[in-house]
């Protein structure tokens, strides 16, 4: 019941300004790092020390620390929803009379180029796989519904890759219906990150897994609104969990920085990189190309369109300097 006598929090002026950091009025439970890490003390582990090592190695940097406070308890909470969402579609299937079958259950990651969407999603994926309802999960990465670099240089926006005009949006859409519609087998294209481009004639194929995780720079963001002025569907509308992976923008742009320069003796020694060139570069040339894609390309997508839309994800991960989890906000339910 309502106190009367509290007064009433003050209304925000303008409630779509940024939900997230509101601290007045938030739809976000928040949790400190140390409440959520006490959680995978308190629970019941379907993994031994032997696997969350095997884990650690799907991120070069991922400290055993963080996978076990951190992305085990969220693995938890995620197949906690699962379960929840199997019984509420049987409870409806009961009242309908219908017996319509399941679907994957579809987690989203977003987050900007290099805050570590990928690595938590791997994590993700392999700890899902563990927990006894959900040991069918696949992973699709949005890259693949970019335009082709052809495609995008007729159209001018080469230096426009990862901002939403760059993706053909409706073959992703259609991806995602045709996925939370049931269907035996749904294709998605592959983009490499070798060459740069979209890899022609390859195809992901996604078989009704138990869960789908989707990831991508902008996976939550909201509808296109047509030419008439109505809105259209967006590729969130077919999440069934949203996760959003948050830092400070000058922390990500050194993550982005130096990923770019370890990726020289590594992926860009490859004569069929796109980056080949970079390989040759001084420390301080590449260290200066690293800074003038992020400042072009990806800190303005960063600061436009990716973290407009943190505040519609369901979790949000706030990352330290030093990829450490220090937050977690949970939309209420
Ligand atoms: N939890 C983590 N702990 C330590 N380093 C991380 C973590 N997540 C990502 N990284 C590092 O940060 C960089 C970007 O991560 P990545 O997952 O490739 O980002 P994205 O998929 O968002 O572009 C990589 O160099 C990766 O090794
Ligand atoms: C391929 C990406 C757009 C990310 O795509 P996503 O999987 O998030 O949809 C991004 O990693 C990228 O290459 N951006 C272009 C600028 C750059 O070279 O970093």
């Amino acid at each position: 019941m309502k106190d009367s006598t509290q007064p009433a929090p003050p209304v925000p002026e303008d409630l779509e300004d940024d939900p997230v950091s509101d601290h007045h009025r938030s739809p976000f439970v928040e949790l400190e790092r140390q409440t959520w890490a006490r959680l995978a003390t308190e629970m019941a582990q379907p993994f031994d020390q032997g696997d969350v090592e095997r884990l650690r190695g799907l991120g070069e940097h991922l400290s055993l620390r963080e996978v076990a406070e951190v992305y085990l308890p969220l693995s938890r909470l995620l197949s906690i929803n699962v379960e929840a969402s199997g019984a509420l579609r049987s409870a409806t299937n009961a009242f309908l009379g219908e017996r319509t079958g399941r679907t994957p259950y579809v987690i989203g990651v977003a987050g900007s180029v290099a805050v570590g969407k990928s690595t938590t999603a791997r994590v993700l994926q392999e700890m899902l796989r563990r927990w006894p309802t959900t040991p069918r999960v696949e992973l699709i990465t949005t890259d693949g519904f970019l335009h082709p670099n052809a495609v995008l240089q007729e159209r001018g926006i080469m230096a426009r890759k990862g901002f939403p005009e760059s993706y053909d949006r409706r073959a992703l859409l259609r991806f995602m219906v045709d996925v939370k519609s049931g269907a035996q087998e749904v294709r998605a294209p592959v983009y490499s990150h070798i060459t740069y481009d979209i890899v022609p004639g390859e195809e992901q194929v996604v078989r009704r897994p138990d869960v789908l995780i989707v990831e991508g720079l902008n996976v939550l963001a909201p509808p296109v609104t047509r030419a008439d002025g109505t809105a259209g569907l967006s590729v969130s509308d077919f999440f069934d969990f949203s996760v959003y992976v948050d830092a400070r923008a000058d922390w990500i742009r050194s993550w982005y920085i130096e990923r770019f320069m370890g990726l020289r003796s590594g992926a860009f020694a490859d004569p069929r990189s796109y980056f080949h060139r970079y390989a040759t570069l001084s420390d301080a040339e590449a260290q200066g190309t690293a800074e003038s894609i992020w400042d072009s390309i990806n800190g303005p997508n960063l600061q436009q369109n990716v973290q407009p839309t943190r505040g519609r994800a369901r979790l949000v991960l706030t990352k330290n300097a030093q990829h450490e989890v220090t937050r977690v906000l949970l939309r209420k339910v």
